[in-house]
């Protein structure tokens, strides 16, 4: 599980992606927390990006901005190991 100071999303279609802390926007989001607590801890774009999102709510993304992430830096040895994942290293 997640604590509350985990909570972050990341949004972006390239490779540097945008890192967002939704943590305090879970009780006020129109969606819903359920949504978010599933999108949170992982490249979210996909899931925001099939709501379809209006203007107004991509503007607000920048409240919650914390900073950048080069995702080809990211180890991709983690304790969570996916279905299917032949990737040890
Ligand atoms: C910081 C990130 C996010 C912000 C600021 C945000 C903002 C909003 C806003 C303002 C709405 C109201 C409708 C609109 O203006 O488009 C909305 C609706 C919604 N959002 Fe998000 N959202 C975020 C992330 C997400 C994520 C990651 C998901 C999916 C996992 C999601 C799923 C939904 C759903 C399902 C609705 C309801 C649509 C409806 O009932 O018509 N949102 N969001």
């Amino acid at each position: 599980m997640f604590e509350e100071h985990d909570l972050f999303i990341l949004v972006s279609a390239s490779f540097v992606q945008q890192v967002y802390d939704v943590t305090k926007y879970l009780k006020d989001h129109p969606g819903g927390d359920e949504v978010l607590l599933s999108a949170t801890g992982k490249d979210a774009t996909d899931d925001f990006e099939d709501v379809g999102h209006s203007d107004s709510a991509r503007d607000m993304l920048d409240q919650y901005y914390v900073g950048e992430i080069d995702i080809s830096t990211i180890p991709t040895k983690t304790t969570y190991k996916p279905p299917n994942s032949n990737q040890d290293k």
